[in-house]
């Protein structure tokens, strides 16, 4: 946990009917760093977000401003005095107010200081020639970015952003997506953006924090999940696994396409890597390819060994079907764990 947090999130739970939504769940949020919270559908990321804003309460655990508090079971500063930004799903802008007056809403200042403050704002977007539009006149993707600096304008401690992209078709959305988040960094307010897509929380991240069944699993910097998750559950939330059982022994685990180094005990185990983690090379003896289907930038090649099956992906490969290939799993991006659930 940093020491520097702007917003401390610590062991919050939050049930509803008696079914437990967030269990004791820590996070913090630091100034100038983006935090990614990615989980499936249902795993609570909302429900962070909204005891955050102070949409809902904590039933247990605190939230902390610096040496503030701003929540825990028996109190809670409302949402307009946290001094926190939120940009929905659906942009939500005002729509009987011009682009203009969105921004410039609730800022400080004259009426002419307040629309200079907005036009200032919208050019960081490339929208400042939108200012008089009205907005059902503009995209899905320009009410996006009016909708972030509508709350940017106000210049909070912390802006959260739930699910920003969803809306967007895949073309708009890494267009807008680095905008947006060019003008979050430039803005050096701490932020938290919630997400159930990996790709996305991977490349926008400083800081990931992994979720699932209420309860974050890890938090670390994207590559560092992603190359050493602390469980199988948290590997497949950041993209696809192979899982493969293992014998540990003095060190090695092996399995039925190859072994890699780990330090667990002697025993039983599990071997899991990444499509692109695993090389294959024509050989006498090994594994048989039995299929190769053309995924554009890559081939995903099956091989099967002693009645069990393995993916992998590569570029470029010279192997065909029924061909014989040895396996190699890259040891820096492939993990071995004692338990399949831990
Ligand atoms: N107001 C509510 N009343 C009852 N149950 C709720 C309420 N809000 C959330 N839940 C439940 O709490 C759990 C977590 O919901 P939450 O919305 O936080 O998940 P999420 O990860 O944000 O999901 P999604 O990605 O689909 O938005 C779910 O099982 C949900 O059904």
């Amino acid at each position: 946990m940093s020491e520097h947090a702007t917003l401390l999130l610590s062991n919050a739970r939050r049930s509803y009917n008696g079914r437990v939504a967030v269990s004791d769940a820590s996070l913090s949020l630091s100034a100038g760093r983006i935090t990614a919270l990615l989980g499936p559908s249902g795993s609570g990321k909302s429900t962070i977000l909204r005891m955050i804003a102070g949409l809902e309460p904590l039933d247990d655990g605190t939230l902390h401003a610096g040496d503030a508090l701003l929540a825990d079971q028996h109190s809670s500063v409302p949402p307009e005095h946290r001094d926190i930004g939120l940009v929905f799903q659906d942009y939500a802008l005002f729509p009987h107010l011009t682009v203009a007056d969105n921004v410039a809403f609730g800022l400080k200042g004259s009426k002419k200081d307040r629309r200079a403050q907005a036009l200032e704002w919208l050019a960081h977007v490339k929208l400042a020639d939108r200012a008089d539009s009205w907005p059902h006149m503009l995209s899905g993707g320009e009410q996006q970015r009016v909708a972030l600096v509508r709350a940017l304008a106000r210049k909070p401690r912390a802006i959260l952003l739930d699910e920003p992209f969803s809306g967007l078709d895949r073309h708009l959305k890494s267009e807008v997506r680095r905008s947006l988040i060019d003008t979050l960094r430039a803005s050096g307010t701490a932020v938290l953006i919630v997400t159930h897509d990996a790709e996305e929380a991977l490349m926008m991240a400083d800081d990931l924090v992994l979720m699932d069944k209420g309860v974050i699993l890890q938090s670390g910097s994207p590559q560092d999940c992603y190359q050493h998750p602390s469980s199988i559950a948290a590997a497949r939330l950041l993209g696809e696994a192979e899982v493969l059982k293992a014998l540990i022994k003095d060190g090695i685990a092996t399995t039925v396409f190859g072994s890699v180094p780990c330090d667990l005990a002697d025993g039983e185990g599990w071997l899991m890597t990444r499509p692109e983690s695993i090389h294959a090379s024509p050989a006498c003896e090994g594994a048989k390819v039995t299929a190769i289907a053309f995924g554009g930038t890559f081939s995903e090649l099956t091989l099967e060994k002693d009645g069990q099956s393995l993916r992998l992906r590569t570029p470029f490969t010279a192997l065909k079907i029924g061909d014989v290939a040895s396996v190699r799993f890259d040891e820096a991006t492939t993990s071995v764990y004692a338990d399949v659930n831990g």
